[in-house]
């Protein structure tokens, strides 16, 4: 049989799994572990996400780069204190051919290090700055746990951007800019919600002064998802490398630059997946869709006799030319020898939008049927409204997918000041937002105190002990309530004051 076997309601990571394979989005790499093949359905979607965050960049003069994919010990030993934490992922390459390497390389898991000692070398007086590079690339990050297709790889690609400016103020600027972006990409492309805000100091990059991000919200599992980072890394990074411009204000004085980086990968479309899959399969947004509208024939039996059968046909050919001069991505479905029901299974597969069925009796009325892929609601356009009513729904299913799924995190987020009432709402698939003092000592604490008891045993035969809670952000939009020096931190064994709500969340 064709179409998704898994259900998404029973078994969530059986059924991600089958829809990007399914979908022909991935084929996981079989020679090594942790690794899968990008196909043309998913670059369709990263490319259409890289032009528009191009788009954005470019206009606020962040140029682009390519630098190595290795990095030497030498310059990783700079950063050493932080990457200690993330040495287990590294990959080293020891070998050229059967002659050993004298000094072994790393392969970049990111590029800070690869990037800072040119940086050193370029920015000299402060009229170097701001220098604004971004690049498009893969990284290596030799992961220990389960890997996962988009959401956890040991290979993935993705942008990073680097910048450095002569002021906090004016890399406190950009992070945010960014970070806007990142929930553009999520909200006016993938049609999925996001929370913006700052990672608590246990979760940011602790190679940086602070983080920013999204966090999006997966319903199947009532999990956290980090969406994307936007990090300053305050003068952490031009201390560590040396990058210094001479003070303005007085001279022979040196001034260490004001550093960001942010990072956005191809994890954003595993979460799409997730948020808008069905049991039919992948649903996509179509403004992210590389069909957005799919012709099939129907109703031509062997009755048709062979010159309807092409006059029909031809008509058809007819339609799909309008509707991609109207600017939509159009294709038809003339595979003989498979029934339009079958045809139909595949397409919803795929995720395609809009189903156009096209029969004698559509013909004899001027009428195109349609079905919606996200409700699955049907009608009929008349043909000479095609080239206005097809864009039309097509920017209704991306808004209506976006509210849907907008309403379901809302309601999912829910703001908790009584300790007894946070394992409960997790179990019910919420994150919450409680008072936190946004100590790393209690957010440990946090996360044994809300582990639940062992699940019962898992189909892989696993007693999977529902994890603690993790701090997400805390997020820019604070919930009213919380009383500087009074209100307390809702850990019942902190008795600290809280200094803001904080989202936390059982997470990916
Ligand atoms: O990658 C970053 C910081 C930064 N890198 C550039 C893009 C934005 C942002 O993610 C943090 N980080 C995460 N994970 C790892 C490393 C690491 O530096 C280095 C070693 C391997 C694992
Ligand atoms: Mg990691």
């Amino acid at each position: 049989i064709i179409g998704i076997t898994a259900k998404k309601g029973d078994n969530f990571s059986a059924w991600y799994q089958e829809v990007v394979q399914k979908a022909e989005m991935v084929e996981y790499y079989t020679e090594i572990s942790g690794f899968f093949v990008m196909r043309p359905n998913t670059m369709y979607i990263w490319n259409t996400i890289r032009k528009w965050f191009n788009e954005r960049i470019e206009a606020a003069g962040v140029e682009e780069c390519n630098f190595p994919m290795f990095l030497s010990s030498a310059s990783l030993q700079k950063e050493k204190d932080h990457v200690e934490g993330f040495a287990p992922e590294l990959a080293w390459v020891t070998k050229a051919g059967e002659k050993d390497l004298e000094v072994p390389v790393a392969v970049r898991p990111t590029s800070e290090a690869v990037m800072y000692p040119y940086y050193s070398k370029w920015i000299r007086s402060h009229r170097d700055l701001p220098l604004k590079l971004n690049q498009w690339v893969s990284v290596v990050r030799w992961e220990a746990k389960q890997t996962v297709p988009f959401l956890r790889a040991r290979e993935f690609m993705w942008q990073e951007g680097h910048t450095a400016f002569v002021s906090e103020e004016q890399a406190g600027k950009e992070v945010l800019e960014i970070l806007e972006l990142y929930a553009g990409i999520y909200e006016q492309l993938l049609a999925v919600p996001v929370v913006r805000g700052k990672k608590t100091e246990a979760e940011k990059f602790a190679g940086g002064y602070y983080t920013t991000t999204v966090e999006g919200y997966i319903p199947s599992n009532g999990r956290g998802i980090q969406g994307a980072t936007s990090h300053c890394l305050g003068q952490n990074f031009s201390k560590m490398f040396d990058i210094t411009v001479e003070d303005p204000a007085n001279k022979g004085q040196k001034i260490h630059v004001w550093q960001n980086s942010w990072g956005l990968s191809t994890r954003v479309i595993g979460v799409m997946v997730m948020i808008h899959g069905d049991d039919k399969g992948l649903v996509l947004p179509p403004r992210i869709a590389k069909t957005q509208a799919i012709l099939i024939p129907v109703g031509l039996t062997a009755k048709t006799t062979p010159e309807d059968k092409e006059k029909h046909l031809d008509r058809m050919y007819e339609l799909l030319a309008t509707l991609k001069k109207a600017g939509v991505r159009t294709e038809i479905d003339t595979r003989e020898g498979y029934t339009p029901a079958w045809k139909f299974n595949d397409w919803e597969m795929k995720g395609v939008p809009v189903r156009l069925e096209f029969g004698p009796k559509d013909a004899a009325k001027d009428v195109v049927s349609f079905a919606r892929r996200d409700t699955g609601e049907k009608g009929t356009i008349p043909i000479e409204e095609l080239t206005t009513k097809v864009p039309e729904l097509l920017e209704t299913i991306q808004q209506d997918m976006y509210n849907k799924a907008e309403k379901t995190f809302r309601e999912h987020r829910v703001k908790i000041t009584n300790w007894d009432e946070v394992v409960p709402a997790l179990d019910a698939k919420n994150v919450v937002i409680i008072p936190s003092c946004l100590v790393p000592a209690c957010e440990d604490r946090i996360k044994e105190l809300t582990r639940g008891e062992d699940l019962p045993e898992g189909p892989d035969g696993l007693k999977v002990p529902s994890m603690g809670m993790k701090s997400l952000c805390i997020p820019f939009e604070q919930p009213e309530g919380l009383v500087k020096g009074e209100t307390k931190c809702l850990n019942p064994e902190c008795g600290r004051l809280a200094e803001s709500f904080c989202m936390f969340g059982r997470s990916y």
